[in-house]
């Protein structure tokens, strides 16, 4: 069945979340957030686990909740897949993938002919008469998937599929996720923490925040334009907030400090902004260097940390805003610096994008 969008408008008071967001048809929208931000909310919202109080759920042009509708759980073609498969120990695995077709009224042949179908899709034909103890973890999330799909669901939840599986099992899981969920056109909300996931399979992004929508778009759009701290820092980016204000970007709070960068052309004079950089663009100097157009941003060490091949530096402003600067060992030997040591961070105007906040 090819995909239908997600409208989700809806208030749960006493969760703190009141969101409004859409999953675009045959797409897979990234939900986004630190812990306690509504994800999982939003997924139980369009499985038919919680109520809107008030708003609505809309799954294509079908209303499935709102103040006077509520579709049945079962009835929404939504299908979850969770953590950890969740698969009937009992049943064999092509029975595990039959049940859902068996449940919505399909004879033997017709569901064992789906099970098996989903069985290919999901190359897990050959688990076909195992049962569930006797799969990896990887192998049950493929079943779990071959589950999922064999109802052939409008909409598929996807909650941190990857996140119990080791490295490679995960890759594996997330090419497979790739094939028969963004390729195949089917409409899927998408939780993870994991940038890498985001990447390779999402179309689009929502973040949530304390509960509402802080940003929502394109994933490229989203990623390369962070607006809140939350993306920031997932996307691997410096950014501060502010108000542009004689063509630099003045942070907001009581720092002086003031950012020169290169200005989109939707930025409007005191209008809100944030200014982004890269960690590598910083360089960290004793004393505020002179010559070229360079921002200097005085901070205390808070840490330091490997990261690869750099070392990151985190740096702590006058008023508690944290920057990170990736420098080489090199540099962190040759400086001798330590956590606590107060220095500036220093980066070229032209490696700042100061954009509409
Ligand atoms: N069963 C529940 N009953 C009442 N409140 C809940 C329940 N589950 C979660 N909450 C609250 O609802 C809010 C949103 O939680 P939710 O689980 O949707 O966030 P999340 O973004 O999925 O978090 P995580 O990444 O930690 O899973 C939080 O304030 C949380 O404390």
């Amino acid at each position: 069945m090819t995909g239908e969008a997600v409208h989700v408008r809806a208030a749960l008071p006493d969760r703190g979340v009141d969101v409004d967001l859409v999953a675009p048809a045959g797409r897979v929208l990234a939900v986004l957030g630190p812990n306690g931000a509504g994800k999982s909310s939003v997924l139980g919202l369009v499985a038919g686990l919680l109520r809107p109080d008030p708003g609505s759920v809309r799954i294509g042009d079908r209303v499935v909740a709102d103040a006077r509708t509520w579709v049945r759980p079962p009835d929404r073609g939504v299908a979850l897949l969770a953590q950890r498969p969740l698969l009937f120990p009992h049943l064999r695995v092509v029975d595990n993938v039959a049940f859902g077709p068996r449940s919505a009224g399909a004879g033997q042949r017709a569901a064992a002919r789906v099970a098996h179908d989903r069985l290919v899709e999901a190359d897990a034909l050959d688990l076909a008469d195992r049962r569930p103890h006797e799969l990896s973890g990887g192998q049950a999330q493929r079943v779990a998937l071959a589950r999922a799909l064999a109802p052939d669901p409008r909409v598929v939840l996807l909650d941190e599929p990857l996140a119990s599986l080791d490295v490679a099992a995960g890759a594996a899981m997330r090419r497979l996720l790739r094939r028969v969920v963004r390729e195949a056109a089917r409409t899927a909300l998408l939780v993870t923490h994991d940038l890498v996931d985001v990447l390779a399979l999402a179309d689009a992004v929502v973040v949530l925040d304390g509960g509402r929508v802080v940003e929502q778009g394109a994933t490229l759009d989203v990623l390369t334009r962070p607006r809140s701290p939350f993306t920031a820092q997932l996307a691997g980016v410096n950014l501060v907030p502010g108000t542009l204000r004689e063509g630099a970007l003045r942070a907001s709070g009581a720092s002086a400090v003031v950012l020169h960068g290169l200005v989109d052309d939707a930025c409007r004079p005191s209008a809100a902004a944030v200014a982004a950089f890269s960690p590598r663009a910083v360089a960290v100097h004793r004393d505020p260097p002179g010559g070229s157009p360079r921002n200097a941003v005085r901070v205390r060490v808070v840490s330091l940390e490997h990261t690869g091949e750099l070392v990151r530096v985190r740096g702590r402003t006058a008023d508690g805003r944290v920057l990170a600067a990736d420098i080489t060992p090199a540099s962190v030997a040759a400086d001798a610096l330590a956590v606590d040591d107060e220095r500036v961070f220093a980066v070229k105007a032209a490696e700042v994008t100061i954009y509409p906040a």
